[in-house]
């Protein structure tokens, strides 16, 4: 059973397809990176996963829950779009006033708590107004953990945030999942942001579920191969595809021969030589992680289906 799972999740809006039979599959206990470009769909499969939006079609399951359209699961936190926030309040009156809703028990504490897991203190008064945008994330995040969710949704939580406040959410979101076992779906084009934290990422292109793919796959995939600078490139692409079949060769532009993977660079050399082809250069490279995201966002299909086990690459 799948913390959320989206099953051909449709919206359109008047001529526009936000989402066009979205299928997202998010494993319990993972924290999963929703990539993609902008108005490639996230915002509005996250509203509708939070019951912040209707779908045209299709099915949300929470813990395999079917739920009904608006409606908002009470094992789900979120942090979409701005919070409900109320600006000219300090923040542990916000927090009160949405525990008050919840009827959390013993309010005043959990509250502070939160506060002070999330680096706000508590007996701080100034208004929310004055706070800066990472403090309003900070807050965004209390109030989205107040309900003690199994699940968080985030949409963008890094935007904005310098390099040290992006690092201390993305310590305190690696934490929630390692410590709380919170299931986490975070959404951002920043790329070297999730990539330090994410399990398995779905990347979307116009409203579609292009791949998903787990952190281990993405890294197998980046790994790069054997670049390899010869003689004769074309009798030596040849000579690979007869002696080697199962993996992936192909030759660049400049007539450099690429090797996916993870080949023998040695075994290569020897047949090279055997077969009279001089090799000037041989060295491994690995594909750039970015490169690889980019690729898929346009939906290119850059993995090798030969390079993962199982199928699911
Ligand atoms: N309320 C709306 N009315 C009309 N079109 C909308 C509405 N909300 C979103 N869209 C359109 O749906 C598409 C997907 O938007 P969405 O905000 O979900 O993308 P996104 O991937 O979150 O983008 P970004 O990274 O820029 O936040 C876009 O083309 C957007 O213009």
């Amino acid at each position: 059973m799948y913390a959320v799972e989206t099953i051909g999740l449709t919206k359109a809006f008047r001529d526009k397809r936000a989402l066009d039979s979205l299928d997202m599959r998010v494993p319990s206990g993972e924290i999963y990176g929703l990539v993609g470009r902008n108005g490639s769909g996230k915002s509005t499969a996250m509203k509708i996963i939070c019951g912040m939006m209707s779908s045209t079609s299709g099915e949300v399951r929470i813990q395999g829950e079917v739920m009904s359209a608006c409606e908002a699961s009470p094992r789900l936190g979120s942090l979409v779009e701005t919070p409900g926030i109320y600006p000219s309040l300090p923040a542990i009156e916000n927090m009160m006033s949405k525990a008050l809703t919840l009827g959390t028990v013993d309010a005043r504490h959990r509250c502070s708590d939160l506060l002070e897991m999330v680096g706000l203190e508590p007996a701080n008064r100034r208004k929310v107004e004055q706070y800066s945008m990472g403090m309003k994330q900070r807050l965004g995040l209390a109030l989205a953990l107040l309900g003690d969710p199994d699940i968080l949704l985030l949409d963008e939580p890094l935007n904005g945030l310098d390099p040290e406040g992006a690092r201390s959410i993305r310590d305190l979101i690696v934490d929630l999942n390692r410590v709380r076992k919170v299931t986490v779906i975070i959404s951002s084009h920043v790329l070297d942001q999730l990539e330090r934290i994410c399990h398995r990422y779905g990347v979307i292109k116009d409203g579609r579920m292009v791949k998903e793919i787990t952190s281990e796959e993405m890294e197998e995939a980046c790994r790069g191969g054997l670049l390899i600078s010869c003689s004769e490139p074309d009798r030596a692409l040849a000579l690979f595809s007869e002696h080697l079949p199962k993996m992936k060769v192909s030759m660049l532009p400049d007539g450099v021969i690429r090797i996916d993977g993870d080949p023998d660079a040695s075994a290569i050399g020897a047949l090279l030589m055997e077969k009279g082809i001089s090799v000037s250069d041989m060295h491994t490279a690995a594909r750039d992680v970015e490169e690889f995201f980019v690729d898929l966002m346009r939906g290119k299909t850059v993995v090798d289906p030969t390079c993962c086990k199982g199928g699911s690459c």
